[in-house]
């Protein structure tokens, strides 16, 4: 299946073009009839230093090109945006890949990103939408909305269902596609599916994304399947993925707001360590209220140890009784705190909680798993781990029981990440957030 482009930009330094042995069907010539001579190409002036900005050249694509029906109407047609003041301090268009398209959170997510409030006002973006066949038609209606919100920011949206092209040239990945347990599925059996999935899609990135493309995976288990995504992704740093935990950290944060009676930007220093699961550890002893530890606000130690920690460990349950399907608008909220972290420098003092590779950790975690730890950003879509941290004997050995864990689904998948056959021993308490 083809990766079917729409199209309201051209820059020069993005040129449709096919790598040996990947075939790329984009938005071209042929198949749309789309003349791409010099002169009729397209330019963004976000790519074209203001001193070389010229007045418009081309005149729009002739409106029967919207008829084709892998362009949906605006989209099909083309400008030269050159002479637009409103764009010449853009920056270069980014190219963001989103698994899982069709899906619920996407449908939040998507048009967050395309308005601006997740890379900025002057960033304009691609999205390169990964479906299946099951969901074509539906990804079709996902680009039809985007087209009707009318998104300034939005340069172009491509659609398909090979990864080898939809992540071709991306920056960022947001994986979020993956089978949810179902009815009588055990815990390996959706290791061993998404798993698949995941092991797929990292040798994908790490054939056609960008050297640096940054990571984030949201298909659960989202820890492991960063962990086979990564392994099988070798040439992009492994330190560029990250299992979204951040939907926890706001959880947490919610939960001790209410508890200190704040409001809740009042609380910082929120680490989840560990796994998005139920063994994941919400840090009450790291993390501040007003700048103050919250132990010292919240006296109640008993509620902190049980309660609230329990409370957080399963909110996606209780949120799944209530609405009858996992959270998707807060999770793509998350998603958007997530990246946001990393493109902007982090707030003096403070940190967030993001699942990453745990090579060189300082805190003592098991190597070679994807673990939620503290993390730091100048801004430049990277971290450092936070190392002003104290862990007593209480977080250590929650933190053991959640290591203990990723340790498990890591030896339950080694047939997918390269390392032999796969062992499945995993402790049968443990469970996805949404699971009861
Ligand atoms: N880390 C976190 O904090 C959170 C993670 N999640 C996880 O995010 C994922 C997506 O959630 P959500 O968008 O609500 O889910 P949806 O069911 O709405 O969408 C999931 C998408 O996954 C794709 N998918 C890939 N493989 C399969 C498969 N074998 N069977 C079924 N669907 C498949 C489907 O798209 P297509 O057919 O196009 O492939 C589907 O549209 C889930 O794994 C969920 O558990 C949810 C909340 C929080
Ligand atoms: O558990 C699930 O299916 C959804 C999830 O990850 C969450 O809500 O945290």
């Amino acid at each position: 299946m083809a990766l079917s482009k729409i199209s309201t930009s051209y820059s020069p330094s993005q040129t449709l073009k096919s790598k040996p042995g990947v075939p790329f069907h984009g938005y071209d010539a042929k198949r749309t009839g789309v003349s791409f001579e010099p002169h009729r190409r397209l330019r963004i002036s976000c790519s074209v230093a203001p001193n070389e900005v010229q007045a418009p050249v081309a005149p729009a694509v002739p409106s029967d090109k919207a008829s084709n029906r892998e362009c949906y109407g605006v989209f099909c047609t083309t400008y030269d945006l050159r002479a637009d003041e409103k764009t010449k301090s853009w920056k270069s268009l980014i190219k963001i890949a989103v698994s899982g398209a069709a899906g619920m959170i996407s449908n939040h997510l998507l048009f967050k990103l395309a308005s601006g409030e997740v890379f900025g006002p002057d960033q304009p973006i691609a999205l390169q939408l990964l479906g299946s066949e099951r969901s074509l038609q539906a990804l079709e209606g996902v680009a039809m909305e985007l087209e009707d919100s009318l998104y300034p920011l939005l340069r172009e949206v491509g659609i398909g269902i090979n990864p080898y092209e939809v992540f071709r040239d991306c920056e960022w990945a947001l994986l979020i596609g993956a089978k949810p347990r179902g009815p009588g599925m055990e815990r390996a059996g959706l290791l061993d599916i998404n798993g698949q999935i995941f092991a797929e899609q990292g040798k994908a990135l790490n054939a056609v994304a960008s050297r640096n493309v940054k990571v984030i995976v949201v298909g659960n288990p989202c820890n492991t399947n960063a962990l086979i995504c990564l392994k099988n992704a070798p040439d992009i740093p492994a330190k560029n993925f990250h299992a979204l935990t951040r939907l926890d950290e706001n959880r947490a944060k919610c939960q001790l707001a209410m508890k200190a009676g704040v409001f809740y930007d009042k609380v910082s220093n929120m680490t989840i360590w560990g796994n998005h699961s139920t063994t994941q550890v919400p840090d009450f002893l790291n993390a501040k209220i007003n700048g103050i530890p919250v132990k010292e606000v919240i006296k109640d130690t008993k509620w902190l140890e049980t309660e609230f920690t329990e409370r957080v460990q399963k909110r996606g349950g209780v949120l799944i009784q209530k609405w009858g399907r996992s959270s998707a608008a807060s999770t793509a909220v998350s998603v958007v705190d997530a990246i946001r972290s990393l493109v902007t420098p982090t707030p003096e003092g403070d940190w967030f909680s993001s699942g990453v590779y745990t090579n060189g950790n300082p805190y003592g975690i098991a190597e070679d798993i994807v673990f939620s730890m503290p993390c730091r950003s100048k801004g430049d879509g990277d971290y450092e781990l936070a190392t002003d941290v104290i862990i007593d004997d209480f977080l250590r050995e929650r933190i053991k029981k959640s290591e203990a864990e990723l340790l498990a689904e890591k030896r339950c998948v080694a047939h997918l990440t390269g390392e032999g056959n796969a062992y499945c021993d995993l402790p049968e308490d443990t469970m996805l957030p949404g699971e009861q």
